[in-house]
């Protein structure tokens, strides 16, 4: 359920029509809604409170200063892949010691700056990476908390650009080998071994993969305790999908109901590294129509230009990601016929829908739904397009929690030959 809802023929972010915010803060624009935000990160809180647990937000997914403070205000811990995302979620004043940091390829200078910070837990991504944290470690002198990620060889059933528990994969430590590597772990004084990590992949829209996963990772924590190795928690990334178009995804309830399952009765904390659940439908993009170009011939087709483009929103691109995209006010008099909504953008591939069945007139607005994760995110300044502004709703009010970009912005630190 989210807070976007038609209002006298007027789609609204909770209590703000969407004209509104386009006239203030003009098009393309990025609109969140802190109600739907609010109300998944407690559908999640409340499922999991049963068991001793910490939930840990994918900065990836959406990393603004605004949402992050929200998330950090309802008591959300946080998953992060970079040093950047740190400084992110301390700015937004998350909380350090609620941090794991994922990722395969930590660089030196962000391992040291995540222990003088003093985070949670370093998922750690290979052999040569426990080397090199122990090595940081101990010239800094203390121990850093680890949790080896494991990547359990299970298809998670989505799509493969975005699966990472194969193993062909280059996620985590093959589950064979890590009995050795936590052996080896445990005897190094730089490091202090706390948990297992897992993360299958992004967008599942079934429970068994998850299942299977942990179960895997269960059996492991159960022969490592056999040789001694105690770990305190169990990360279970995140991965949860949800409905871009007809996809029935188990629900955080159902989904949070299978872990906790499988850890009751164990002295375990369960980590979990929830993104697109939390925020993916609390988003949109609104973006105005600028020019209609329709095919002269019956077959040809129409194509309507608006002024978002896959730099703002590159899923569709990447990975031929489906996005609802709706009318924000009802249609005049125009007859509906199918449209390629697509960007200015010099690329065949710059698209946002294919063949989406509108009542269009330039100038109409359109919001792209399910825009909250991996949307902003993953933006771009290609073609030098500024980008767009993020716009934070909370009930009547709207807040501008990230300016539109300028084109002065984008050419900050350059210059041209010869430099004085
Ligand atoms: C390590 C890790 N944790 C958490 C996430 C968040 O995933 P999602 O947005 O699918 O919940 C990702 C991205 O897939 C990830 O790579
Ligand atoms: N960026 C991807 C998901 C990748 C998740 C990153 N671990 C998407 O939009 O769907």
């Amino acid at each position: 359920m989210d807070h976007f809802v038609y209002r006298g023929g007027v789609l609204h972010a909770e209590d703000v029509p969407l004209p509104d915010i386009a006239a203030r803060f003009g098009t393309p624009c990025y609109v969140y809604s802190a109600a739907t935000i609010t109300r998944h990160y407690r559908v999640f809180e409340a499922a999991l409170a049963d068991v001793d647990h910490e939930i840990c937000f994918a900065v990836k997914a959406n990393g603004n200063l605004g949402v992050l403070g929200l998330l950090a205000d309802l008591g959300s811990g946080f998953d992060i892949v970079s040093v950047g995302e740190l400084e992110r979620v301390i700015t937004a004043g998350g909380d350090p010691a609620r941090v794991v940091f994922s990722g395969v390829g930590k660089r030196v200078d962000e391992i040291e700056r995540a222990l003088e910070i003093g985070i949670a837990c370093f998922n750690v991504e290979s052999e040569a990476e426990l080397v090199r944290i122990d090595a940081v470690a101990q010239r800094l002198g203390v121990r850093a908390p680890i949790s080896l990620r494991v990547n359990p060889d299970v298809d998670a059933g989505t799509h493969p650009y975005i699966a990472t528990g194969l193993k062909e994969n280059k996620f985590g430590v093959d589950i064979g080998r890590a009995e050795t590597l936590y052996a080896r772990a445990a005897d190094m004084p730089g490091l202090a071994v706390r948990g297992v990590d897992c993360h299958i992949g992004s967008q599942l829209t079934r429970l068994a993969p998850f299942r299977d996963a942990i179960d895997r990772v269960l059996a492991l924590i159960d022969r490592l305790a056999a040789r001694g190795i105690t770990v305190d928690h169990l990360d279970v990334g995140g991965g949860l999908g949800i409905r871009y178009r007809d996809e029935t995804p188990p629900s955080p309830a159902e989904y949070a109901a299978a872990l906790s399952e499988r850890v009751a009765g164990r002295d375990l904390k369960l980590v979990c590294e929830p993104g697109r659940v939390l925020v993916g439908n609390a988003g949109i993009l609104l973006t105005r129509v600028e020019l209609l170009k329709p095919g002269a011939e019956p077959e040809d087709r129409h194509f309507a230009i608006v002024d978002a483009a896959m730099n703002d929103l590159l899923r569709p691109a990447l990975y031929d990601g489906w996005h609802a995209i709706v009318p924000v006010a009802e249609a005049g008099a125009v007859a509906p016929r199918p449209w390629e909504i697509v960007g200015p953008i010099c690329e065949t591939g710059d698209f946002l829908g294919h063949d989406r069945e509108l009542a269009l007139a330039e100038g109409d607005l359109l919001a792209v739904r399910s825009a909250g994760a991996y949307g902003f995110a993953m933006a771009s300044t290609y073609n030098a397009r500024p980008r767009p502004p993020e716009v934070l709703v909370d009930g009547a009010a709207a807040h501008e929690v990230r300016a539109r970009e300028t084109v002065a912005d984008l050419m900050r630190g350059e210059r041209r030959l010869p430099i004085a």
